[in-house]
């Protein structure tokens, strides 16, 4: 397949591919920043740039409007992802963000917004290197306007601003293969009102099973089993920081996250991210830590239904609770909270878990890629410790 854009792009190639000759790390070094390019690049004369405020009530909801009607849809059209606006505001101001790179398209007549992209500072460790890196996401473009090569163009712009900041790499996913991913993870979905999945058409009824049987099969205690189990606080973050922090440095790619980082992205946030950890009774430490977020999706063409309620598995760490206990109790205040599925990625060790607790594979893969830095060899999925929104 031809990647005319791609192909100009510091990524590895897929010609590339099984070069060891081909060192690991920067594939381009930095530019001097006189030299980034100081004005952004054109658009089709009809459109402008613009930069969405997203403290803004009325550029969130124009945000919020362009990704629930154009965002990612699942192959079959059956359900578009629903980002909430506690959500996108959530995502994109961590501690350090650039309002620079929350940035739109609209058209010039009617201000209307009809494409965005987004970019993140993080830290990323690759191996034993911490990288600054933008993490790019939420790319859109109106369904009117597609195929018109306007994604190169957010692209190039997104990375001269990113490039302004004096950051040259960048971490994103996808669900198309790009060149070149650093891995490829699958979807697990497990079922919390297999009635409703069954009802929209994902699931099917098992061969010989009942609807009440079914129901039966996913059924979860109504409260968590381990001893100590209570949600995150604000008092926790320091030793929560600790403990992730050691559970992540075993992976060969994980955020490097400090006690800020922890707190923005993992504190309880009402509809966006739970998180729950062990305190030992006796002890008093905190021995195990896990958490989801809240990605809702519209259900598309359904008479009885129009939102699935969606809990995405983000950062677990087990050091005394098993992790297949840990996980269930995460299953079990979920199906609490209302959500009908528990989504996770074969990261991390979560194929330790997946079968037992009756998860089944999806049909969506998500490939992992990172900019302008080159790892030699692809990743197992189990050597990735780093969960995208
Ligand atoms: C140092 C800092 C660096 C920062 C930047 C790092 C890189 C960040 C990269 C971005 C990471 C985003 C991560 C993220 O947001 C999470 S992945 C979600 C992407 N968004 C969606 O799927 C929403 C629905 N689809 C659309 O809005 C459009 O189809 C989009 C906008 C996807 C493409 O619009 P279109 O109207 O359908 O297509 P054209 O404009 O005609 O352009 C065609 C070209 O775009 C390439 N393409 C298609 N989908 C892509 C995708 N998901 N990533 C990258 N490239 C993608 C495609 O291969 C082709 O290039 P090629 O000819 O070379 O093959
Ligand atoms: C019931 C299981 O599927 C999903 O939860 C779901 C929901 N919304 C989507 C929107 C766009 C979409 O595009 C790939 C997929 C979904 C999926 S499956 C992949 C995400 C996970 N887990």
């Amino acid at each position: 397949k031809r990647h005319k854009f791609w192909e100009t792009q510091p990524v590895g190639q897929f010609k590339d591919v099984g070069d060891t000759s081909l060192p690991e790390g920067p594939i381009e070094p930095p530019t001097p920043l006189s030299e980034v390019k100081q004005e952004p690049y054109n658009l089709p004369s009809q459109y402008e740039w613009t930069t969405c405020d997203m403290d803004s009530e009325e550029t969130c909801n124009e945000v919020y409007n362009l990704l629930k009607n154009n965002y990612v849809e699942d192959d079959e059209n059956m359900f578009r992802f629903n980002y909430s606006k506690e959500f996108l505001r959530w995502a994109l101001r961590p501690p350090g963000y650039y309002k620079s790179w929350h940035i739109g398209v609209r058209a010039k007549t009617s201000k209307k917004l009809v494409a965005f992209i987004t970019g993140v500072p993080a830290r990323i460790r690759v191996r034993d290197e911490v990288v600054k890196m933008a993490e790019i996401n939420f790319l859109c473009v109106h369904k009117k306007l597609r195929t018109k090569r306007l994604a190169p163009v957010m692209i190039k712009e997104v990375t001269r601003r990113v490039h302004l900041e004096n950051i040259w790499q960048a971490a994103y996913t996808a669900g198309v293969v790009l060149p070149t991913p650093i891995t490829t993870c699958q979807y697990w979905h497990r079922s919390l009102n297999p009635k409703k999945l069954i009802d929209v058409g994902f699931s099917r009824l098992g061969p010989r099973m009942t609807m009440s049987r079914t129901i039966k099969l996913y059924k979860l205690p109504d409260q968590p089993v381990t001893p100590g189990f209570r949600k995150m606080e604000l008092r926790d973050v320091p030793a929560v920081t600790r403990l992730l922090r050691q559970y992540l440095s075993q992976f060969v790619v994980s955020p490097d996250f400090d006690e800020n980082d922890v707190e923005h992205w993992l504190l309880p946030t009402e509809d966006v991210v739970d998180s729950y950890l062990v305190e030992s009774p006796k002890t008093h430490d905190i021995t195990d830590f896990c958490s989801f977020y809240t990605l809702p999706s519209s259900i598309l063409g359904n008479q009885n239904y129009s939102i699935l309620k969606a809990a995405y598995s983000y950062y677990n760490v087990s050091t005394k609770t098993p992790l297949l206990q840990l996980m269930n109790d995460a299953l079990i205040v979920a199906k609490k909270k209302d959500f009908d599925v528990f989504n996770a990625l074969d990261v991390m060790h979560n194929e330790s878990f997946l079968k037992e607790l009756k998860f089944g594979p999806g049909d969506g893969q998500l490939h992992y890629y990172l900019y302008n830095y080159r790892i030699r060899n692809a990743l197992r999925t189990s050597e990735l410790g780093l969960v995208l929104l």
